[in-house]
């Protein structure tokens, strides 16, 4: 028998065809869909799927039964719930815009699922992620871009450890994803044409706002609009309506276009500035997790930086502070710098550490 692999499929395309090559790469599959939310209206889940609805549950089952792999359901809603969904409530009612998703890839995906794993004798757990996993030659682990530029979902895992990362195959990130549906369609998988997942899982609607109000209960109410020197410009909705570089929504007609360029939960305030306003060259970070090395070691670093998932990177110098955060500073002025997001370093094609925006 091979070593033994615990893949989560979440009946989507890319896990199915993860769970398929690591069969035909010689492992002793499992695979194991996660239930990690559900709607307010248990009847919801069954219609729309969601990522663990029994839509997803159904299309994951009958992958498995093609693949003549053994399947199992397990309950996680109680930890997504703590370190995703509390989370992310608690980060907007502070005026910050979390990132669900790295949380839930470090604490629910990884950490929950990699340790039930273990506990049933796998080996190692597998996703169905575009990246790819690196040993370097100082023993190290950590994340590499996939074979795609197009789609590259290294920055959502910077936050794994070195554990876990040792116990990690991601199989996909090998091919891009033109490759990875004609393999389901050459498989005859029943999800071969089936849509990627965009938005937020848990987040009927995309509505943050009502969400939060309905997870929270009670939320910070309507407040100022302020310019930088603390003018009063208008009335805003609630903080937890913005964020940081958002445009629309607004209702304020200054005449030009304005940004949202802070958030001040303390006096309940929405800072509001112009064109450049919104652009910083400098940020600070916390909560660091080092992947190609262990820290800095009092060096500077320079490195190519991403400040949300959908940035392109810019180079910028890294340096250690005292109280063990980490300052960066870009060559030239970003976009939207947003307290919450991740910023993830990456040296080369791999991720060399990465921590909160401050
Ligand atoms: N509910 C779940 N249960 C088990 N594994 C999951 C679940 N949701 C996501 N995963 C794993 O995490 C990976 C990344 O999930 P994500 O939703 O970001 O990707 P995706 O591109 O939609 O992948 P897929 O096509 O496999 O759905 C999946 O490929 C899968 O391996």
């Amino acid at each position: 028998m091979g070593k033994k692999v615990v893949v989560g499929m979440s009946g989507g395309v890319d896990s199915s065809v993860a769970a398929c090559l690591l069969k035909k790469q010689g492992y002793d599959v499992i695979g194991v869909t996660m239930q990690i939310w559900q709607d307010e209206d248990p009847e919801e889940t069954a219609e729309n799927g969601g990522c663990c609805g029994l839509t997803a549950v159904e299309d994951a089952r009958k992958v498995a039964w093609s693949l003549g792999i053994p399947y199992y359901v397990m309950n996680f809603r109680k930890e997504f719930k703590a370190a995703v969904m509390d989370y992310f409530v608690d980060e907007y009612l502070h005026g910050r815009t979390p990132n669900p998703c790295i949380a839930c890839n470090r604490y629910v995906k990884w950490e929950a699922l990699l340790s039930r794993s273990l506990e049933i004798g796998a080996d190692y757990i597998a996703t169905g992620h575009y990246a790819r996993i690196l040993k370097l030659p100082n023993g190290r682990y950590t994340v590499r871009n996939s074979v795609t530029a197009q789609k590259d979902q290294t920055y959502a895992l910077y936050n794994l450890t070195q554990d876990q990362l040792a116990r990690t195959l991601m199989p996909v990130g090998d091919f891009t994803k033109e490759e990875i549906r004609q393999m389901a369609e050459d498989m005859g998988l029943p999800v071969a044409k089936k849509k990627d997942s965009m938005d937020i899982c848990f987040i009927p609607d995309n509505d943050y706002a009502a969400f939060i109000q309905r997870s929270a209960g009670e939320v910070p109410g309507a407040g100022n609009f302020v310019d930088k020197e603390g003018k009063i410009l208008g009335r805003h909705k609630g903080i937890t309506h913005y964020t940081v570089g958002q445009r629309k929504g607004l209702n304020l007609s200054m005449g030009h276009p304005v940004f949202v360029t802070g958030i001040r939960p303390e006096t309940n305030e929405v800072v509001i500035g112009e064109g450049d306003d919104v652009f910083s060259d400098f940020l600070v970070c916390g909560g660091l997790n080092w992947m190609a090395e262990d820290g800095l070691h009092g060096e500077e670093r320079r490195v190519m930086a991403k400040i949300r998932y959908s940035h392109k990177g810019a180079p910028c110098l890294i340096r250690e502070r005292e109280d063990g955060t980490v300052e960066c500073q870009f060559e030239t002025p970003q976009r939207a710098i947003t307290p919450g997001q991740a910023v993830v370093f990456y040296e080369n094609d791999h991720i060399f550490g990465g921590g909160t925006i401050l």
